[in-house]
């Protein structure tokens, strides 16, 4: 394992904390979480099952034994476990560089406590510098860009990739993400825009941090 990989591991190991027994899990989706997947099938926990916000995550899950289920049968959802690409001090966040941003923001939105994972190098104060995700339906693809564009960003097609939903994904790079409410709500507004990869409206609850000296646990508000 990489000594970022170690990282992951440990924050892995953290958020399982927060997993409890008769509840069923919203569990997110990338590198983080399949670590975080590792913990769960060795640990074992009686849970219901899991909500997955990606056909990549409900097959490690099945694999490692758990059921997993659709958001609408699962009810009122308890905690959701996942990655970031970037978190800043408000514990906002930038996620979707794995493409699941939609599913994602979905189960957060749904979730009572989300939980999200990460090692240090993905701590900044000002979020922007990982290129943005946005999911847009196809034939608004340009015009979306143009928009993106004016908003002072620089939207790349993600090369040969679809979604989970069959849809498009731009990066958008070098965009000076001052205040994120007002750029998650900017980019929403746009017309064929599904999710953009900011949670700011939506922020992590606990940031668990894998970092050289330990893990450090971050409370929002606290
Ligand atoms: O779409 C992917 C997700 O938002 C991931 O949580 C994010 O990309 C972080 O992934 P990783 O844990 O692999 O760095």
């Amino acid at each position: 394992m990489s000594k970022q990989d170690d990282l992951k591991r440990a924050a892995a190991e953290a958020a399982f904390d927060y997993v409890r027994e008769g509840e069923y899990l919203g569990v997110g989706t990338g590198s983080t979480v399949n670590h975080f997947i590792d913990v769960l099938a060795e640990r074992a926990p009686e849970i219901p099952g899991c909500v997955s916000s990606s056909k990549a995550t409900t097959e490690k899950l099945r694999a490692a034994g758990f059921d997993v289920v659709d958001l609408n049968s699962a009810g009122a959802l308890g905690v959701y476990v996942d990655g970031a690409d970037e978190a800043n001090a408000h514990l906002e966040l930038i996620k979707g560089g794995g493409g699941a941003l939609t599913r994602e923001k979905i189960i957060a939105g749904a979730a009572r406590t989300f939980v999200c994972m990460v090692d240090a190098s993905k701590r900044v104060d000002l979020l922007g510098r990982f290129p943005l995700p946005v999911e847009v339906i196809e034939m608004a693809r340009s015009s979306v860009a143009r928009s993106l564009v004016k908003l002072g960003g620089e939207p790349e097609l993600r090369p040969g990739f679809v979604s989970d939903n069959g849809h498009p994904i731009l990066d958008v790079h070098n965009l000076e993400i001052l205040n994120p409410i007002e750029m998650e709500d900017a980019i929403n507004a746009l017309p064929g825009v599904v999710t953009v990869g900011l949670f700011a409206r939506r922020p992590a609850d606990v940031l668990i941090v894998g970092d050289a000296g330990g893990v450090e646990t971050v409370k929002r508000g606290g």
